[in-house]
């Protein structure tokens, strides 16, 4: 299965994104910010950094990037796409999730191991999460902070859209806990966390407070393949 991984001038994670798609066993593909065409990916990952320095708002430049008009519409046609941390804030500046991302409640760029809870598994990157389950990944951001207007947030619990909510510390001031969305469909993912970086023992997040091998990301990985390979 291909894989492709997004790099925008700033982006910073998509080496390690790529190296995920490789360890659960995908080919990944590079597709650059100016590629008008999807290069036929079955998938596509937009990683964290910095895209374009994060002026005006972390993501919203991105958001108006070529490939992301190829992606938009191929996110609407099922494409499997999963935003991870500054990619969340691109899926938001570019309304294939609802919402909006804004600095962390204490001003301060954050980086800590984050426990959160899957609650939804039935989407193209869950599907190997167990429903509750509770993982641990890595958090980096200055930018994390969830906000909704109360019809969206109630339409987003109503329909059991939100994928992932912070467990024991709500580490940005995020509304309702939350971490990750999805949308209705279950192809598109976005979070804040970074699955990427907790994909090989010994990389990832700190066992003795994850309390298992650190490798949760993974399953993000080969959920997709899996969703891929069964569609
Ligand atoms: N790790 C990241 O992707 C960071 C995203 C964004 N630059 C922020 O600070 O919020």
């Amino acid at each position: 299965m291909k894989i492709g991984v997004v790099t925008f001038p700033g982006t910073l994670d998509d080496r390690d994104a790529a190296r995920a798609v490789r360890l659960a066993g995908g080919e990944a593909v590079s597709l650059w910010h100016a590629d008008t065409n999807l290069h036929k990916v079955d998938a596509v990952v937009l990683p964290g950094g910095f895209s374009y320095g994060d002026y005006l708002r972390c993501g919203a430049i991105a958001a108006q990037a070529p490939v992301m008009e190829s992606i938009i519409k191929a996110a609407k046609g099922g494409l499997p796409v999963l935003g991870i941390c500054n990619g969340f804030q691109v899926l938001v500046e570019s309304h294939l999730l609802p919402g909006g991302l804004i600095r962390n409640e204490h001003q301060h760029f954050i980086c800590r191991d984050q426990k959160l809870i899957v609650e939804s598994n039935t989407t193209a990157w869950t599907n190997q999460f167990s429903l509750n389950e509770e993982i641990t990944i890595p958090l980096k951001n200055g930018e994390g902070g969830y906000i909704a207007t109360d019809e969206t947030l109630k339409r987003l619990e109503g329909e059991g859209l939100i994928t992932f909510r912070y467990k024991e510390v709500n580490p940005n001031g995020s509304m309702n806990d939350i971490a990750g969305l999805r949308n209705e469909r279950g192809n598109v993912v976005g979070l804040m966390p970074h699955p990427e970086h907790a994909v090989e023992p010994g990389f990832g997040p700190d066992t003795k407070i994850a309390m298992r091998s650190g490798v949760d990301g993974l399953k993000f990985f080969t959920s997709v393949i899996n969703s891929l390979v069964n569609a």
